[in-house]
C-alpha cells in the first residue's frame, strides 16, 4: 500500500498548519505559511511533495499535538533513522527498562519481511501478543509520515487491547530524509550510528534536524571507522540547534537511561502523568 510512483525523499513535513483547509483533507490541496503547497491523502498526515532546500530547524520542529486523546492511542514513540543503525536494539532495551512498569506494545516496519518484530518476539521484548511487524512495501518513509494509517491501525489496535501507557513504532529504516509525522508520533527519535563516519550529522536532514532526540550509537565502533566523536557532537549541536542528542551503546544498554529519561520527561508532560 505505501509504494508510490513518486519520489517521496524531497519532500517537506511541515505540520501544524493542515487546519487551514478546515482538516478536510482527502484531495484538497492548500498553501501553508511557509508558502509550500500541501496536501493529505487521507485526512491525515499533511505533507508537502515540494523540494526541500534546507536541513530545516529543531526550533521550528513541527511541536507535538496538543489536541491528542491518548485513552484512544496511547502516546506513541517513533523510532527512526537509516538502516541498520541500532532501531531494533533501542526498540529491545527500551522494552526491556520500561515494561515492567508500564504497559507497552511495540509496532516495527519492515519493506518486505517482519524481521524486526521477530527479532523483539525472540528476544523477548514483549509478549508477543503486544507486538506487531508491518509491511510497507518499497517506500518506508511514506508509513511514518505520508500514508501513516498503516502504523495507525494496529498502535490503536494495541492501545485499546492492552490499555497501554506508551507504544513504540520503529520506521523502517530509511535515507536522511525521513521523519515522523507528529499524528504518528508524540516523540521522535532519531537514530544514526557513528559506522558510516562523523560526517553524518551534519549532512542534516529532518531526522536529524527535528527529531525530538537525536541518539548517536555505536560510539565502541568509533575508533575503528576513525569517526571523531568530538566532530559530531559539536555538529548535531549546530544542526540542532543545541537540541538534545545522546551518545550511545544501546547494544551494550549504555546512554540508555538517558534515552529513556528524555521519552519519560516527554511523556510526563503530554499525559499529566507521573513516573512511576
Ligand atoms: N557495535 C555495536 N553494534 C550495535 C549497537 N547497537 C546495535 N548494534 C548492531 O547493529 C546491527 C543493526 O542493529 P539493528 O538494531 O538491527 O538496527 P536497525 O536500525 O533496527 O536496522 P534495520 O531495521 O534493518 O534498519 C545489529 O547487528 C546490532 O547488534 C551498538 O551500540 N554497538
Amino acid at each position: 500500500m505505501a509504494s508510490h510512483d513518486h519520489d517521496h525523499h524531497h519532500h517537506d513535513h511541515e505540520e501544524g498548519h493542515k487546519k487551514q483547509d478546515g482538516g478536510s483533507g482527502g484531495d484538497t490541496s492548500w498553501v501553508g505559511p511557509d508558502g509550500r503547497v500541501y496536501h493529505s491523502h487521507d485526512g491525515l498526515a499533511p505533507h508537502s511533495h515540494e523540494p526541500i532546500y534546507s536541513p530545516g530547524y529543531f526550533s521550528r520542529r513541527a511541536p507535538p499535538l496538543n489536541d491528542r486523546n491518548f485513552s484512544e492511542r496511547a502516546f506513541t514513540v517513533g523510532i527512526g533513522g537509516p538502516v541498520g543503525t541500532g532501531k531494533t536494539a533501542l526498540m529491545l532495551a527500551l522494552c526491556r527498562v520500561l515494561r515492567d512498569k508500564y504497559s507497552l506494545a511495540a509496532v516495527t516496519n519492515d519493506i518486505f519481511t517482519k524481521e524486526d518484530g521477530e527479532f523483539l518476539v525472540k528476544h523477548g521484548a514483549l509478549p508477543e501478543e503486544r507486538i506487531r511487524a508491518v509491511e510497507t512495501g518499497g517506500c518506508p518513509h511514506a508509513a511514518i509520515r505520508e500514508d501513516i494509517s498503516i502504523n495507525l491501525g494496529p498502535l490503536e489496535e494495541l492501545s485499546n487491547m492492552f490499555k497501554t501507557d506508551l507504544l513504540l513504532c520503529e520506521s523502517g529504516g530509511d535515507n536522511l530524509a525521513a521523519n515522523f509525522s507528529r499524528e504518528l508520533a508524540d516523540y521522535i527519535i532519531y537514530i544514526i550510528d557513528v559506522s558510516a563516519g562523523d560526517k553524518i550529522p551534519r549532512k542534516g536532514g529532518p531526522g536529524i534536524t527535528q527529531a525530538d532526540l537525536l541518539v548517536i550509537n555505536k560510539t565502541d565502533l568509533a575508533a575503528a571507522v576513525g569517526a571523531d566523536l568530538s566532530v559530531m557532537e559539536r555538529d548535531a549541536l549546530r544542526m540542532r540547534d543545541g537540541g538534545p542528542f545522546v551518545f550511545a551503546q544501546v547494544k551494550h544498554g549504555l546512554g540508555v537511561e538517558e534515552i529513556v529519561n528524555h521519552v519519560m520527561n516527554s511523556w510526563e508532560q503530554a499525559t499529566g502523568n507521573k513516573r512511576h
